[in-house]
C-alpha cells in the first residue's frame, strides 16, 4: 500500500488503502479478486484449483457481504472455476460475476496474428474462446485485420494458407503462459492490462465485446451443467449486458463444447 501510495504526485488524485479488514472495501461497485497460489513452471492453472478453492470460501462470502451490489471480476486459477465457484458463493446473479477469462489469450493471439502478417495487433479482430487454457478454442472462422475477413478473403483469392501455421498460432497461445512462467517465475503485465482493460469497460460503461468467463450453459449447444467459459460478451456497468451471436464452424463449436466438458469435469470434483 505504502510503495503505490508513494507514486501519488504520478498518478491522477486517487485513494490507495489495503487492510485485513473486509470492512475497508464496503460498497466497491468492482472487486478484482487476483489472490491465490499460482502455477510453477509446468504445472497447468487447474492443478491450483484445490487451493484456491480454500482461498475462495474466506473472499468471496466477506467481499458479497460489504458491497452486495458490485461486480465480482475473477482473476485467480483456473479462472474458469474460480468463477463459477465465486458465483456460487457469493449467490450475485450471473451478470454480476465474471472471469478475466480467454480476454488475455485473445489478446496473446492478435499479437501472434499481427506479428505474422506484420500489421497492428489493435486492427487484428480475433478470439479464443472456451477455457482460458489447454482447451481454448481459437476462432479462426472469425478472424478479420481491417474490417477484412482474412480467411474467407485467402480463400476467394485461393491464396493458399497453411493449415499447421494457424495450428502453431494457437498451440504458441496455449504454450505462452508456461513459457512466460518458465522464464520469469510468473506471468503479471499482460494479465495487469488485460484486468485494467476490462476494469475500465465495466466502470466507464463503455459497453466493450471482449472475450470474457461467463456462465455459458445454453449456448452454442453447451449443456450437461452450469459452467463459466469464455465468450465474447458485451460489458458495461450492469456487468454483462449480452453475449454476442459469433458464428461458429461446426468443428469450432464441437470444440468450444469439448472445452466446457474439460471445465465440467473439473467442477465435478468440488461438490459445491
Ligand atoms: N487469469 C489469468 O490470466 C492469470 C491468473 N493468474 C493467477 O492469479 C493468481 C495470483 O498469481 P500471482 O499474482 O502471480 O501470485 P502471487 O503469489 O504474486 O500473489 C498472490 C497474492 O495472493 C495473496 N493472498 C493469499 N491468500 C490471500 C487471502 N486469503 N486473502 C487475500 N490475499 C491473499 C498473497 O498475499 C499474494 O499477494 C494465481 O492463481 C495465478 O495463477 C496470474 C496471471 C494471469
Ligand atoms: C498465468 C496465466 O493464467 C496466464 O498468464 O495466462
Amino acid at each position: 500500500m505504502l510503495d503505490l501510495q508513494h507514486a501519488a504526485a504520478f498518478l491522477p488524485r486517487t485513494k490507495i488503502i489495503a487492510s485485513v479488514d473486509y470492512s475497508v472495501t464496503v460498497g466497491s461497485d468492482l472487486c478484482i479478486v487476483t489472490a491465490g497460489a499460482r502455477q510453477i513452471s509446468g504445472e497447468s492453472r487447474l492443478n491450483l484449483l484445490q487451493r484456491n478453492v480454500a482461498l475462495f470460501s474466506s473472499i468471496i462470502p466477506s467481499l458479497a457481504k460489504y458491497s452486495p451490489d458490485s461486480i465480482l471480476m475473477i482473476v485467480s486459477n483456473p479462472v474458469d472455476v474460480l468463477t463459477y465457484v465465486a458465483w456460487k458463493l457469493s449467490g450475485f446473479p450471473s451478470n454480476r460475476v465474471i472471469g478475466s477469462g480467454t480476454n488475455l489469450d485473445s489478446s496473446r493471439f492478435r499479437f501472434l496474428i499481427a506479428d505474422h502478417l506484420d500489421v497492428n495487433a489493435q486492427d487484428v479482430q480475433a478470439y479464443i474462446v472456451g477455457e482460458h487454457g489447454d482447451s481454448s478454442v481459437a476462432l479462426w472462422s472469425s478472424i478479420s485485420v481491417g474490417g477484412v475477413p482474412v480467411l474467407s478473403f485467402l480463400e476467394k483469392q485461393q491464396i493458399a494458407y497453411e493449415k499447421q501455421t494457424l495450428e502453431n498460432i494457437h498451440k504458441e497461445v496455449i504454450g505462452s503462459a508456461y513459457e512466460v512462467i518458465s522464464l520469469k517465475g510468473y506471468t503479471s503485465w499482460a494479465i495487469g492490462y488485460s484486468a485494467a482493460n476490462l476494469a475500465r469497460t465495466i466502470v466507464r460503461d463503455q459497453r466493450r465485446i471482449h472475450p470474457i468467463s461467463v456462465l455459458a450453459k445454453g449456448f452454442y449447444g453447451i449443456d450437461g451443467g452450469d459452467v463459466f467459459l469464455s465468450l465474447p460478451a458485451q460489458l458495461g456497468r450492469g456487468g454483462v449486458l449480452g453475449v454476442t451471436n459469433v458464428h461458429l464452424t461446426d468443428e469450432e463449436a464441437q470444440r468450444l463444447r469439448d472445452s466446457a466438458k474439460t471445465i465440467l469435469e473439473v467442477q465435478s470434483q468440488l461438490g459445491i
